[in-house]
């Protein structure tokens, strides 16, 4: 059940390990990496309480020095309020840029820890170990991190590649099944958009994958990971196809800011509830068969996903600043809103100007 998956992007290529039991080969994994023999763990007070006593251990097990910056958990941590200390603390402790950050965490502290280390003293290099199904299947692998802005969701950050990413299945078992069902959406997306096998597959094994069943579980995380590391290594930096893989994503991001990340809502709800949107919109543009968009909507409600925004967690919801928030997404470009749309399930596309008026419609039906 174990597997590696390499991701190839020349000199900054890596490797992803994943199956279950892995966080205890964890030192021994990482310390190629520390070239210094010395680890600073970014993680946050759940995964510290759950799992960071075997981590420490494997770092003491492979002769790896370690210091641990444990942070509040939650979405408001990745934030100017969340960087600025951890990057005093990271000083203070005299890292040095031979030194190894480990991120250690869901994908808040992948996204902040992975900033961090980009920007103290230019860059120190890090490795993923991600510990929330949403972390394993997307946020470790693709090198993308950032902070939240008021003005809108990750819109300061970096293209930032890790060292490696230890997705240990096994570590899944604690998390909140609301959270299992968050990183689902994320899932489900890379059937979505380019693979209706695998979606066809998803809608069969859904409640086996959120049950914590090995079997499907490590067949979901290590399909998906190879679908990312695919998409990435053509498209590293998002000029073209990486889009893709924002699926959902236009409207979740505007769903998540709108409600300042307050955490109530979380970021796969959100995906989720993009989605469903996403396909609305394509069925009514007459892009998408309406049989298509029903069949998505009804999967994702069968799980426990809020489709509705009216009973979404930060309802109600404004249209004119959800339109404004659409409008500050980092796809759109002079003046015209891009969304990823699908002609069907498995065949998503990037549309670049797609039509205000329509959105706003949309928006306007689904809120009152
Ligand atoms: N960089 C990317 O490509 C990318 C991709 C997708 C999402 N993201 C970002 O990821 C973030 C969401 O990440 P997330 O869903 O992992 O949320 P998260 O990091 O907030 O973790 C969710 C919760 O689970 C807890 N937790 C983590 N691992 C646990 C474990 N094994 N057992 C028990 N509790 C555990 C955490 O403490 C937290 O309370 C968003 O900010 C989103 O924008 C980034
Ligand atoms: O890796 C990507 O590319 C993605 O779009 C993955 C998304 O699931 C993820 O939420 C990502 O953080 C969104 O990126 P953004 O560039 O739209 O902020
Ligand atoms: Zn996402």
């Amino acid at each position: 059940m174990s597997e590696t998956i390499s991701v190839h992007l020349g000199d900054r290529s890596y490797e992803v390990h994943t199956g279950p039991g892995l966080l205890a080969r964890a030192g021994q994994l990482i310390a190629p990496f520390a070239q210094s023999g010395r680890a600073f763990v970014i993680t946050d007070h759940n995964v510290r309480e759950h799992h960071g006593n075997t981590l420490t251990g494997s770092l003491d097990a492979a002769h790896l020095k370690h210091v641990t910056f444990s942070l509040d958990p939650g979405e408001q941590t990745k934030s100017f309020h969340g960087l600025e200390p951890l990057l005093s603390a990271l000083l203070q402790a005299n890292i040095a840029r031979n030194d190894l950050i480990v991120a250690f965490g869901g994908g808040v502290i992948g996204d902040l820890a992975g900033l961090a280390a980009g920007l103290i003293k230019r860059g120190v290099p890090f490795v993923q170990i991600p510990t929330t199904l949403l972390a394993q299947v997307d946020s470790s692998v693709g090198g993308k991190t950032a902070i939240d802005m008021p003005e809108g969701k990750n819109l300061v950050g970096l293209v930032n590649q890790p060292r490696a990413v230890i997705a240990d299945t096994s570590v899944l078992a604690t998390l909140p099944e609301r959270e299992r069902r968050a990183g689902y959406a994320e899932i489900v997306k890379a059937g979505l958009i380019a693979d209706a096998e695998f979606y066809a597959w998803c809608e069969s094994h859904a409640q086996a994958i959120l049950a914590c069943d090995q079997q499907a579980l490590s067949h979901a995380v290590a399909h998906a990971i190879r679908f990312k590391a695919f998409v990435v290594e053509a498209d590293e930096m998002e000029q073209g196809e990486r889009a893709l893989l924002n699926l959902g994503h236009t409207f979740a991001h505007a769903l998540e800011a709108h409600g300042g990340y307050t955490g109530q809502l979380l970021h796969g709800e959100a995906v989720a509830a993009g989605i469903a949107l996403a396909f609305k919109l394509s069925a009514q543009l007459g892009i998408c068969p309406e049989a298509d968009a029903k069949r998505v909507i009804a999967h994702l409600q069968s799980i426990g996903f809020i489709t509705d925004l009216r009973q979404l967690p930060g309802a109600p919801f404004n249209v004119d600043k959800l339109m404004a928030l659409i409008a500050s997404d980092k796809k759109a470009a002079a003046g015209k809103l891009t969304f990823i749309l699908a002609r069907a399930i498995g065949r998503a596309f990037i549309e670049r100007d797609a039509p205000a008026d329509v959105v706003r419609e949309l928006l306007q039906q689904e809120t009152q």
